[in-house]
Order: C-alpha cells, then structure tokens, then sequence
C-alpha cells in the first residue's frame, strides 16, 4: 500500500543557519523548547547537530515515539557520541541485537542482585558524608560525582577507585567530548576524549582479565555478567564487555549525579518538605541500619524523590532516527529525519501536573497520583523498550544517600551562588553548589520521637 504520510504538512518551525541550524541556541538557551513551543505549538521543526529535526512534545507524543520503537524510530546518537560510546554498547545496539543484549544486561540489575549491593552502597555513602563532615564547606556537584562514580565502580566492576583519580579525570575528559563535533584534530575535546577512551578500555579490559583468573571474587555487575549466557548460550567477549561496562559506567553515574544534586538543592529551597522527610526518618528510627526492608517504609521519602526527578530531570530528553515516514498530529514526520523527545516540557504540562512549577511532593501520593492521568506523562527514565536499564539500581542509591543525610546532616547554602540550573552535560547548578555542612543537632524533643 502507498505510505501517502508524505503528502502530508511538515511541522512548523525553522532551520536556522546553513550547516549549524539551531544548534548553538539549542545548546545554549535553556529556554529553546519552550519558546518554539509557545510559537508553533507541540510539534516542530529545526535543524540539530546537522539533522533537519522533529520536537515532539508531551505525553502523547512520548507515546507515539516509545510504542513505535524499530518500526518508524530507531535511536539516534551524535556522531562524537556513536564513536565514543562504541558499537557494542548497549546504548547504540538496535533491533534483536539490542533485545538479546538488554536481556544479559538485565541480570545484572534484578532485585536479588539489587539486594546484595545495598551495603556497598550504605558504606559508601557513609565515607562521603563523614567526608563532607570534616570540610565544612564545599561545591557539591564535582563531590557528588566522585561519590557516585566509587559507587559505580565498586558495584559495576568492583574496583575502588578511591585513590585513582586518574581513572576519574580519563572519564571526565572522555564525558567531555560526548556532546562536540567529530573533529580528529589534534587538541580538539573529540580527539582528547578518543585517547581516554582508548585508556579507559585498556584499564577496563585490566579488570576483566585479572576477574577471570578469580571468577568468584566479588558480588558486583561484571560478576554477573562474566557469568551470563544469552539465549544461544554464549558469554559475552571481552570486546563487548568492555563497551557495555564503559556505558555502564558513564550512565550509572553522571545521571544520579544530576538527580543527587538536586535533591540537595531542593530540599535547602523547602525547609518544610525537608523537615516532613526528615520526619519520617525519625518515626521509622535513625539509628537503626538500612535495609530492604526499613527502605520500604520510606514512602513519602519516595515521594520526595519522584518529585526532584520531575522538577529537574537528569536527562532533558532522546533522539530517534525516523525510518519509516509516519504522521503525527497530521503532519508527516520523514524518513531520514531525527525527531526528540521532551522530558522537561512533558513534565511542566499542566494539563497533567496541577502548578507544575512548584515542588510538591504530595502531588505523588497515592490520592493524587497526577502522573497516573496520562500514560507517558512521568519520563524521567525514558520508555519503552529503550527505558533507563539502571532504574531500580538509581531510585536505590537515591534513596540510601538521602536517607542517610536526612538522618545525620545539615546543609545550607552559601549566598551570592548561582543556582540557575544548566542542563549541559546534565542537569545541574551553575555554580555547582555551594553549601555550608555539618552534623546534624537533634533538639531534645526530636530524641525524645526518635527514641519511640
Ligand atoms: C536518576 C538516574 C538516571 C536517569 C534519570 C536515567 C535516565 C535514562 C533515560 C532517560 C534513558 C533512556 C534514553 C533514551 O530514551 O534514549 C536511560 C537509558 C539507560 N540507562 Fe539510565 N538513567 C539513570 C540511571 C542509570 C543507572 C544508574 C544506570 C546503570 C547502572 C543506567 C543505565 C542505562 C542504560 C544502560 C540505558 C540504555 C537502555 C537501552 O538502550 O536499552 N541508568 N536512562
């Protein structure tokens, strides 16, 4: 039959300027989206990183694109991105390939396994803070990060990398050309963070080689996957390992680094929503130990959390490559096209989310559930097929950091930062956020509940 999508309107919108299109404003403008949303509406046309590109925003359109996964969209990554990531990396896999690999992957992230990496993380968490504790006052974004990436490394690959900050400046360096244009010149970010990634493969192909002379050393991700067969019965080589656990790491750590950040940030802007968390960790009782068990009772804790990810999402959004010419909305969405989804502006509709630009975090309590209105309407892990493997792993190491901090610290900021949020590479504060740290002084009378 004629695919007649073709005859069909293109979305409103503009290309820009020869070659660079919109990039740079798209790069630049944390208000992009939501000026050409206010022009043209939901759907619109611009010209990204060199690709004639389809906005789709809103919980229908997110939807259109996670349902449509392999038949009209494919996923799409920068060219700097394709080659530093890798061709073997999970993230750039597609069709069977993709789902066979999601499948070994997933093993590493089930809830047996997601159990044995509870104690790490509590051990972990509890270094930094005590960390923090003796500086009294820091920039927590760059702290954060390297707190998440000892976390990563000690549960992906099993390696402490507290005193390797070389291993951590080859990944920042790595990070850093993710988002650039593909120049191999000499001093360019691209071919700087080609180099780390040759390093870094090295060192991981390190790991996993020392791994197999002691298989069973360790309860940790590449543990599990040393061990984990696909469907024909065959390991995963050592080439492929090297690419996914590079991916593993890069997504395991610079998203909860974001997601960490803010919920620092906004719980110093709303004493009274900290105080009702830190409440509840008082009831369930601060000294005792976490656990899956203590972890579950931390309900408003989860609200709390659900709300930093819709107030600041990690990630702002994906893009698809379009394979099939389709129609949404009524307009034809082209074959050889990218098209993007929003999670920002999906997550600030307010036909969705009652004063979506307020942090409320009663807005996910079991009587509202305003995300429940819509499918697609909550995205901060994605969806679909595609949808954030680390899921579970991220809202567990949120929810044990906060839980610790809440019960032990106090943070404020320092004045004169600021705190506007850039979404380059990640979500987070411009200034990296400053505070002022310490332990926390329990008021008598807050004993006196905790001691109930
Ligand atoms: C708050 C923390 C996190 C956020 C907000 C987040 C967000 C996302 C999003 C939005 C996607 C989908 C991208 C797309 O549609 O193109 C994704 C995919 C992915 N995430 Fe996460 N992520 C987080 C933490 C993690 C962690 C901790 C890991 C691993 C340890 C991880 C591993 C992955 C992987 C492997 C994929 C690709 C899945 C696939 O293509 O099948 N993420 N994540």
């Amino acid at each position: 039959m004629k695919n007649t999508n073709h005859q069909l309107p293109l979305p409103p919108g503009n290309f820009g300027l020869p070659f660079l299109g919109e990039t740079i404003a798209f790069l630049r403008d944390p208000d992009f989206v939501t000026k050409r949303q206010k022009k043209y509406g939901n759907v619109f046309k611009t010209n990204l990183f060199g690709l004639p590109t389809i906005m789709m925003l809103g919980a229908d359109a997110n939807r259109f694109i996670f349902s449509q996964e392999n038949q009209n969209f494919v996923i799409k990554w920068i060219d700097s991105a394709l080659v530093l990531l890798g061709s073997a990396s999970l993230v750039t896999q597609t069709g069977t390939t993709h789902q066979k690999r999601r499948k070994l992957l997933s093993q590493a992230f089930q809830p047996r396994a997601l159990a044995s990496y509870l104690p790490s993380m509590v051990e972990i968490s509890n270094l930094y803070l005590q960390r923090w504790e003796k500086m009294g006052q820091l920039t927590w974004y760059p702290e954060i990060r390297n707190y998440t990436f000892d976390v990563a490394c000690k549960l992906l690959v099993g390696t402490d990398v507290n005193n390797d900050t070389h291993f951590a400046e080859l990944f920042e360096e790595w990070c850093n050309g993710l988002l650039t244009l593909p120049i191999r010149l000499p001093g360019t970010k691209f071919s700087k963070a080609l180099k780390a990634r040759e390093k870094l493969l090295a060192k991981i192909e390190d790991i996993i080689r020392q791994r197999q002379q002691q298989p069973s050393s360790g309860q940790d991700v590449l543990g599990l996957l040393l061990n984990a067969k696909d469907e024909d019965g065959s390991n995963l080589s050592i080439e492929e390992l090297k690419d996914q656990l590079l991916t593993l790491l890069f997504a395991g750590h610079e998203t909860l680094t974001s997601a960490l950040t803010s919920f620092c940030l906004l719980l110093a802007q709303n004493p009274e929503i900290l105080a009702a968390a830190r409440e509840e960790q008082e009831q369930i009782g601060c000294e005792g130990e976490l656990t899956s068990e203590t972890l579950q009772k931390m309900t408003y804790l989860d609200q709390v959390l659900k709300e930093v990810l819709r107030f600041i999402p990690p990630v702002g959004g994906g893009f698809r490559s379009v394979i099939q010419t389709c129609e949404f909305n009524g307009y034809s969405i082209p074959q050889g096209w990218s098209v993007m989804y929003q999670v920002v502006t999906t997550h600030q509709d307010q036909s969705i989310y009652k004063n979506p630009e307020t942090f409320d975090p009663q807005r996910f309590s079991v009587d509202r559930a305003e995300d429940k209105s819509k499918p697609f309407s909550y995205v901060t892990f994605g969806g679909g097929v595609r949808e954030c493997l680390g899921k579970e792993f991220a809202k567990l190491e949120m929810k044990i950091f906060a839980a610790l901090l809440l019960r032990g610290y106090e943070w404020e900021l320092v004045p004169g930062q600021n705190l506007d949020i850039t979404m380059i590479p990640l979500a987070h504060p411009c200034d990296g956020l400053k505070v002022y740290f310490r332990p926390r002084v329990q008021l008598p009378n807050e004993l006196e509940t905790s001691r109930i």
